[in-house]
């Protein structure tokens, strides 16, 4: 499969560790660092560590709890500590080893640590894989606020290892499958009915739609990579989403959700939005109600979760002068940013969720 040429970086599909071997060679780098969490540590860095022998005394592993939770500012303390401990100079490389909370607080601490030092992105789910891993937004949660502090900076290089998704759980497969969705949705019809038509059974999707998904958010965020603009269409779904995200994440009960299935009860609700607002029909509402509803698992939001849902979704960041600001779609594989939307429109796109 083709190298993706992003921004200003290459993305990769093959011979994947070759190539970030060839990196860091050819970078001059005084020091690397692998950035991995309890399971890519065990699951993943194996694998990458049998291509590194050569270079064993050039660098060290830092490794943090698994998952969302540790996407903040106390973990990225310790990352930050453990670069100024090793002795880590400008000219030392990061290596996210990971899925997505690896690679956005991976990127970040890499992107602010002595003013910045190079990262590259090794990513470890279907997730982070179609999307997470290229475009540069960096960060993590803070104040109970998805990615609220973050930079734009992108990577050195992007490296999409197939064998590492032997390895992942199918929710987590599931999760990823979702961003993939989305991006039919934003983009490609054709694509979303590929993906609706042939549906997930065990085991990760073909390397070529993974390669599909890239391309298409590689369209859009080499066009546009501050999110001045057209960028927004990559965030359908994520108005809604990060308000579930984070509630599920607030909720005390172990049954958090992953950004997938938040992402997919978003897409639900801003589908809605799209039939009221933006010239969806209703037919193609039905049919993607219809696709993530079987999908994915239910989740409770009553009435009662709404309020705050909304008090989520105005701190949301593509929101202006107080107004919650969404991306809707004409129709599927077409899409339209800066909808204003208000309570009352975002409550009525909960009930509808509800009503599925
Ligand atoms: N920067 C962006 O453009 C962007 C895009 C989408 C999502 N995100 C962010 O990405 C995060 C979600 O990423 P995610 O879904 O990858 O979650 P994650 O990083 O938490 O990974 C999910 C789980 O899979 C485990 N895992 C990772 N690789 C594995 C492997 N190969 N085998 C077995 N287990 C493995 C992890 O340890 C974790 O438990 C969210 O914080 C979201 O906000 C960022
Ligand atoms: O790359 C983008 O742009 C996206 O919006 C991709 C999203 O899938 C991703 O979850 C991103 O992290 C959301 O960004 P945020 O700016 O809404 O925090
Ligand atoms: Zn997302």
């Amino acid at each position: 499969m083709d190298t993706i040429k992003s921004i200003d970086y290459p993305v990769f599909f093959n011979d994947t560790l070759t190539q970030l071997v060839n990196l860091i060679e050819k970078g001059n780098y005084s020091r690397f660092f692998i950035l991995t969490d309890e399971h890519t540590g065990e699951h993943c860095l194996p694998l990458l560590q049998s291509h590194l022998e050569h270079l064993n005394d050039k660098y060290d592993v830092i490794e943090v709890s698994a998952g969302e939770e540790s996407k903040n500012i106390d973990f990225c303390s310790g990352i930050w500590k453990m670069l100024i401990d090793f002795g880590a100079d400008r000219h030392s490389l990061m290596i996210n080893l990971g899925g997505g909370v690896i690679g956005d607080m991976g990127g970040f601490a890499a992107s602010t640590y002595k003013r910045g030092i190079d990262f590259v992105q090794v990513p470890t789910t279907l997730l982070s894989q179609v999307d997470a891993s290229v475009g540069g937004k960096t960060g993590i949660d803070f104040d109970n606020l998805k990615n609220i502090i973050g930079t734009f900076t992108q990577p050195k290089a992007v490296f999409i290892e197939p064998t590492f998704l032997q390895t992942l759980p199918q929710r987590q497969i599931l999760s990823g499958y979702a961003e993939m969705l989305k991006h039919g949705l934003i983009q490609d019809a054709v694509y979303w009915n590929q993906l609706k038509e042939q549906g997930i059974s065990n085991g990760a999707p073909a390397p070529e739609l993974i390669h599909r998904s890239v391309a298409i958010k590689n369209n859009v965020v080499v066009n546009d990579p501050f999110e001045k603009g057209f960028r927004k269409c990559l965030n359908f779904g994520h108005t809604v989403g990060h308000a579930v995200e984070t509630y599920s994440l607030q909720n005390d009960d172990g049954k958090h959700i992953t950004h997938g299935e938040a992402v997919a009860i978003g897409m639900i609700c801003e589908a809605w939005l799209s039939h009221k607002k933006a010239g969806l029909s209703a037919e193609e509402l039905s049919e993607i109600a219809t696709v993530l509803n079987n999908l994915y698992p239910k989740y409770d939001l009553d009435e009662s979760c709404y309020t705050l849902l909304h008090s989520l979704m105005k701190t949301d960041k593509k929101n202006q002068n107080g107004f919650v600001n969404c991306t809707l779609l004409n129709k599927i594989g077409e899409c339209s940013i800066d909808h204003i939307c208000t309570e009352e429109e975002l409550c009525d796109s909960l009930r509808y969720y509800a009503t599925l």
